[in-house]
């Protein structure tokens, strides 16, 4: 160590024990980049941006070795531009120091007289996010180490030499010859030699310097997630969040994005829907196995845990599941329907878990973890059923610090997996996120199964008033239940609708009954004691050449079956596009009705001419 400098460098422990002082470990960046590339400025945005945190900026020049008389006498000879030039041992200990939560004293480098400026010396404490800033910052593998993020500012070297000229001139008091001589000995020489080399380090390069406030906005959003996480993580160890990468934040930007697109949309949640569901399934049980390979070596590997099952949160949930089938072939899945009421009441709908729940592993679906009030629900819920706490692992795509601290405070030992922790998932971004997930869904909902739109409220609440309220028990009672049986519907639930809502739903007249008709199919598979005498319309009726239906049906059975109930495209089943309900209904039902029950669809006809020619009389 430099005796002169070691002596104005010091480092002092603090009197407070260390983990109330640093509950947690600084953030450590390094900035590096040839001379004038824009390190300086860039450092000055991401602290600027930075503004809740506490950072500290150390630059590499205060570590310059103290030049002797003799070495300043020949200064325009001395290659400031060379690893050597630097104290790097004084520089390790100082940032490990300061990364173990220690504050330390640093001079302040004078580029006028070359001298590090011994009073007063810059004391920099331990901070949030310590950023280190210098030509040759990554060039040292120990002090690379240290480092938690690592980024290149990579400007082009006329820009630099312009920009180097104008300041040395101005700053340091340099005229532009002598800068041209140092810049062709040493400077040129040891950016090829030294800096350049240690660009493949980086882990982040900025190209243009301080122009590239994008490349700054994605390094800022991406130490405040960790800050975040840090924080969250030690608090509740139960809490994962899977390891952040550029990608990952990339697709959390896009999925963000107001401008991002459906599809978009749908593609990239997908991606990060998989990647939780992966990491998720990491966290469930095993047990030792070997196995013989087919060269016969033995190989000591582990077996998964079989018994499990998912639970998606309707309806956001339910955009996880097809992850989740993915990577658990058969897996069964349950649903619960929560619906809000204020702004924290809760209140559970429906249910429906697969009966030997309390012996499974519970993978609890639900993109977004915002109060935290409908995952206490849910989670509640499970817990009633037997399940234990520890057996259950949350999975979303992105938790809110309050949602993560309701959750894990009332249920500790329940996991949680999350891609993001987002500090600023307020009122504001949740409905912004769940305006997404509503359209994520209903993308998967086009896909794959019907989709209750508004309306088809409206349609079936025209038929509700239509129904003389006496056939069922109480006024109240029917208003009750058409309320919940709306709600149901709203999440798509339709065969579960008519399971649930039968008495309500097989008064509805022949439009509805019609529309109803697969899901009564369905319906019968499953719980073969609901029956309606008013359904009179049978598969059995239907022609055999309908060889597209019957293969439709086949594929509904078959995934009834493997309980994907949820999953079918009613409409594509009878023929009906969503949307243009009177005109379509009207018209698909006479199609059908005409092509199999022709015998009542002349009834019917002659009974409504009969109707109309009598109105037309009186009239
Ligand atoms: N994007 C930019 N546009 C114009 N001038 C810049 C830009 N970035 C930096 N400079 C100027 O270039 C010089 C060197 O920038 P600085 O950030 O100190 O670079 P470094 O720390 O890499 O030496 C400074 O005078 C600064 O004002
Ligand atoms: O006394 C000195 C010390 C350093 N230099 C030059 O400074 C740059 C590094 O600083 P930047 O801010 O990154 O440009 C380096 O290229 C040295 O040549 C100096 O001229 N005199």
């Amino acid at each position: 160590m430099d005796s002169a400098l070691s002596n104005h460098i010091h480092v002092f422990q603090s009197n407070e024990p260390e983990v109330q002082v640093r509950p947690k470990q600084p953030f450590v960046i390094g900035v590096a980049g040839g001379t004038a590339s824009g390190k300086t400025t860039v450092c000055d945005m991401i602290i600027a941006q930075l503004h809740d945190q506490r950072v500290v900026l150390v630059s590499q020049d205060s570590f310059y070795h103290v030049l002797s008389e003799e070495k300043l006498k020949q200064v325009h000879e001395y290659n400031f531009d060379h690893p050597d030039a630097f104290n790097t041992e004084l520089l390790f200990s100082c940032m490990e120091k300061l990364k173990s939560g220690h504050a330390v004293d640093i001079p302040v480098y004078d580029y006028k007289s070359h001298k590090n400026h011994m009073e007063p010396a810059r004391q920099v404490n331990p901070s949030d996010v310590i950023i280190l800033e210098g030509i040759l910052v990554l060039h040292d593998p120990r002090v690379r180490d240290l480092m938690n993020m690592k980024i290149f500012v990579d400007t082009d070297s006329d820009v630099r030499l312009a920009r180097r000229i104008q300041r040395d001139t101005v700053e340091r008091g340099r005229d532009i010859q002598s800068v041209l001589d140092q810049y062709a000995k040493f400077v040129k020489p040891g950016f090829d030699d030294f800096i350049l080399p240690s660009k493949k380090h980086a882990d982040i390069i900025i190209p243009r310097g301080g122009d590239n406030d994008v490349a700054v906005d994605l390094i800022v959003q991406h130490i405040c997630t960790k800050l975040g996480q840090h924080d969250l993580c030690k608090i509740y160890p139960k809490v994962f969040v899977i390891h952040s990468t550029f990608q990952i934040r990339g697709m959390h930007t896009l999925i963000r994005d107001v401008k991002t697109r459906k599809h978009d949309f749908v593609f990239y949640a997908d991606r990060l829907i998989r990647l939780v569901v992966e990491h998720g399934l990491g966290h469930l049980p095993f047990t030792e196995k070997q196995i013989t390979t087919p060269t016969g070596s033995v190989y000591s590997g582990v077996t998964f845990f079989k018994r499990l099952c998912g639970v998606s949160i309707i309806r956001s949930g339910e955009s996880m599941e097809n992850a989740l089938r993915a990577c658990c072939k058969g897996i069964k899945i349950g649903k619960i329907l929560i619906h809000r009421e204020g702004n924290s009441g809760r209140q559970l709908i429906y249910e429906k878990l697969p009966a030997d729940i309390s012996g499974r592993h519970v993978l609890l679906l639900d993109p977004v973890l915002a109060s935290g009030n409908s995952a206490v629900k849910a989670i509640s819920l499970l817990i009633s059923k037997g399940v234990p706490e520890s057996n259950i692992i949350f999975l979303n795509l992105i938790a809110s610090p309050e949602g993560i601290h309701v959750v894990c405070k009332k249920f500790p030992k329940l996991q949680i997996v999350t891609s993001e922790i987002d500090v600023s998932l307020n009122t504001d971004l949740h409905s912004n996120q769940h305006q997404r997930n509503q359209q994520h869904i209903s993308c998967n909902l086009q896909q794959e199964r019907i989709r209750i739109t508004v309306a088809t409220q409206k349609t079936i609440s025209a038929l509700n008033s239509k129904v003389p309220h006496c056939q069922i028990n109480g006024a109240s009672e029917t208003q009750r239940k058409n309320e919940k049986l709306l709600v149901v519907l709203d999440a798509g639930l339709y065969w579960e609708a008519i399971r649930h809502f039968s008495e309500i739903l097989c008064n509805r007249r022949e439009h509805l009954k019609l529309l109803t008709i697969p899901s009564y199919e369905i319906g019968k598979l499953l719980d073969p004691a609901w029956k309606s005498k008013h359904h009179t319309f049978k598969y059995r009726n239907v022609q055999s050449n309908l060889k597209a239906l019957t293969l439709k049906i086949q594929e509904l059975r078959r995934r009834v079956a493997l309980e994907e109930m949820g999953n079918v495209e009613y409409h594509a089943l009878i023929r009906l596009r969503q949307g243009r309900w009177h005109l379509e209904l009207g018209r698909a039902h006479l199609v059908l009705g005409l092509r199999y029950r022709p015998d009542h669809m002349v009834i019917s006809f002659i009974i409504n001419v009969s109707l109309l020619v009598i109105v037309i009389l009186i009239l």
